[in-house]
């Protein structure tokens, strides 16, 4: 067959390339340029002597499709599916073993003679070896989805087509198959193939995955997403497991998973692998009691290998259910505690740790940012325990001036000094007397009050001012603070002693906005609100949205306040997007600025977003403290701190005051 002039430039650019004279390969890409090396070097094909069209005999096809018989059977599916997206589109579809010959295909009966002369054809070989730089051969070589345009085909004969390849790998990562799609014409330039490589790698993943729960379909499966929604439809983790946990099989997602945990825990002996409670923080018995555990059969863990969540599903084998002994029964129910989250993994741990500590006598110090709900925690472990009956006195540090604080705390005699009651006062602290006390904000209380409460905390008794003699005390104290307390100790702010008598245990909770289970945290504080007021009010699924997507710089306080003003300002018998408050909307700027500053601990990012941010609401502290969802004192306190002063207290020459 005479050549066309582009096949013989086409030949002369690759045989300059093999003799390693200077070859014009101007725009070549890297993958490309290294199979046209492998071929001149390697496997010493001549570009120069173009190769025909190579078909297997019936009988040699035979041989290779029997060995993927399974996954030609678990394949067709997909296979039947991705034709009918690009036939009209003038493409054939390939799908070949390993070794590049097609054990399966698709293509138009009109083009037959035309496309069996080009190689697209059942029986045709695309090994590299034989055909040269091509889609299917060059992505078995390299294990990666590939798009061969044109003249970046190796053989003169292939340059008009434009193919565009995916592996197919088995549950050892080892590429078994390869889905390719390819058309005999097609516009020059390679980006009118840019929508190929993503069709064909998800049709190929998803082969892949109907193989893999195909193969494992009599052993125990968990499928995992990082987004709730696609866990049943498409979850892309997928590992089998025995049912003590250890891990059989993993598809690719599943493997990467592994894989990360690996190079994060390295493995003290070759080929050790992690069971899938190593993998997944939670214990065997609640991975394989998920289906009984929730009403959607999917549930939230912390991925240890890169601290995310997961949305696992468990997958049982086929015709073969657990035995109930399996699944491990769940905790004792401790309502005060258990209604405060669904299946966060991280408040999952808090409760866990919470009911164990409910009737123990050690400091429970809680830490959150603001909002998280760190009283309401602190009221749910007094609830919870023997001293439920006895009161719980919360005390905000950081709210009471320092000059009160002491004589509301310790209380005072009649008399102990001017401008207290006549009666004199029982503190705070003897008010908790058989039951908790409450310390918020613990990281703002004044250094002096600090020796005298650890004195409390050690003897077990309060001296109240002007008494002489030390009263006893029962009582369980819980702080919380949102402050870096080791930062506060390291700057003499607060004692290392007392830190250490309060800190027996810790207990971090989550800001909302990295929690799993916000749509159940929209729900109990929707209901509780509606409750409260009597009302009966429907929350449209287009608020929910937002509210999902919100980032809540403020946590749960701010989610309340938000759902209240909607609450209070919506007409009709449904909130819908537009009665939220407009930063909760999906357009605040700013807001999200002034708290990631906190959170990264950037002090001067902080100054400068609070500054923007009061400007821009005309330092109107109210309207600021609303859009963060934190309180006024709040405000002031990070005024005070960063000295920020409006313009009109400067002109006044005085303080911010709460
Ligand atoms: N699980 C919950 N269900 C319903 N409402 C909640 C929940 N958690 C917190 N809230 C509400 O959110 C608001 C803030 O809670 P809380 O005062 O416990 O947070 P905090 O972390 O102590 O805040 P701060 O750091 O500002 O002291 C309160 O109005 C509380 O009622």
């Amino acid at each position: 067959m005479p050549l066309r002039n582009e096949q013989r430039q086409h030949i002369e650019t690759l045989t300059r390339l093999s003799e390693g004279q200077p070859a014009d390969l101007g725009g070549c890409r890297e993958v490309i340029r290294r199979s046209w090396e492998r071929c001149v070097g390697e496997y010493r094909l001549d570009p120069g002597r173009p190769r025909p069209v190579r078909v297997l005999t019936q009988q040699a096809l035979k041989e290779h499709r029997e060995p993927v018989d399974e996954l030609l059977h678990v394949a067709r599916a997909g296979v039947d599916q991705l034709f009918t997206q690009i036939a009209p589109l003038g493409y054939v579809l390939l799908l070949t073993d390993r070794q590049g010959i097609t054990v399966d295909f698709r293509g138009q009966r009109e083009q037959e003679s035309a496309l069996r002369r080009a190689g697209l054809y059942l029986g045709a070989d695309w090994d590299e070896r034989y055909a040269g730089t091509c889609a299917v051969g060059t992505c078995v070589h390299d294990a990666q989805a590939i798009t061969c345009h044109q003249s970046e085909h190796f053989d003169a004969t292939h340059i008009s087509l434009t193919c565009t390849a995916a592996p197919i790998t088995d549950p050892q990562g080892q590429v078994m198959a390869v889905l390719d799609i390819s058309a005999l014409q097609s516009p020059s330039a390679q980006e009118s193939q840019n929508f190929g490589l993503p069709l064909v790698t998800l049709y190929a993943r998803m082969i892949e995955d109907a193989y893999f729960l195909h193969r494992y379909r009599h052993c125990l499966m968990l499928r995992f997403d990082t987004a709730r929604e696609f866990v049943h439809l498409n979850g892309r983790g997928l590992i089998a497991i025995e049912e003590d946990g250890s891990v059989i099989a993993a598809n690719g997602a599943g493997r990467a998973l592994i894989d990360a945990h690996l190079r994060r825990w390295p493995p003290w002996s070759p080929g050790w692998q992690p069971s899938i409670t190593q993998l997944f923080d939670g214990e065997l018995g609640e991975l394989l009691g998920i289906p009984a555990a929730s009403e959607d059969g999917i549930r939230a863990f912390r991925a240890r290998a890169n601290d995310t969540t997961c949305f696992i599903t468990l997958v049982e084998p086929r015709g073969r259910r657990l035995p109930p002994s399996a699944v491990t029964p769940s905790p004792t129910p401790v309502p005060a505690l258990d209604r405060l989250a669904s299946d966060d993994p991280a408040m999952h741990r808090v409760l866990k740790l919470a009911r164990r500590l409910r009737n123990e006598k050690v400091g429970v110090l809680i830490t959150g940012e603001t909002g998280t709900g760190k009283e309401v925690l602190a009221r749910a472990l007094h609830e919870s325990g023997t001293r439920a009956k006895g009161p719980f006195v919360a005390v905000n540090c950081a709210a009471i001036p320092e000059s009160l604080i002491e004589s509301e705390l310790f209380g005072y005699l009649p008399g102990a000094f001017t401008g207290g009651r006549s009666k004199g006062m029982r503190g705070l602290i003897q008010q908790a007397d058989g039951g908790t006390l409450f310390l918020d904000e613990i990281g703002d209380m004044p250094l002096t009050l600090q020796t005298r409460l650890l004195r409390v905390l050690s003897e077990r008794e309060v001296m109240p001012l002007g008494a002489e003699k030390a009263m006893c005390v029962d009582i369980r104290v819980i702080t919380a603070t949102h402050r870096d307390m080791s930062q506060l100790i390291a700057r003499g702010g607060f004692r290392e002693d007392l830190y250490y008598r309060l800190n027996g245990a810790q207990l971090k909770l989550p800001a909302l906005r990295e929690r799993a289970d916000k749509h159940y945290v929209i729900r109990s504080v929707y209901r509780a609100l509606l409750t409260e007021r009597g009302r009966e009010v429907r929350l449209r699924a287009d608020a929910m949205s937002a509210l999902l997507a919100h980032a809540w710089p403020g946590n749960i306080r701010q989610l309340k306040n938000a759902l209240a003003f909607a609450l209070a300002t919506a007409e009709g018998d449904e909130i819908t997007l537009h009665d939220l408050p407009e930063e909760c909307q999906g357009h605040l700027a700013t807001a999200p600025r002034v708290i990631e500053a906190v959170s990264q601990g950037g002090e001067t990012t902080e100054r400068q977003a609070l500054h923007a941010l009061l400007r821009e609401n005309s330092w109107n502290v109210s309207l600021v403290a609303r859009r963060l969802g934190v309180s006024r004192p709040t405000i002031y306190r990070r005024m005070r701190r960063h000295s920020l002063v409006p313009p009109n207290w400067r002109e006044a020459g005085s303080n911010p005051e709460p």
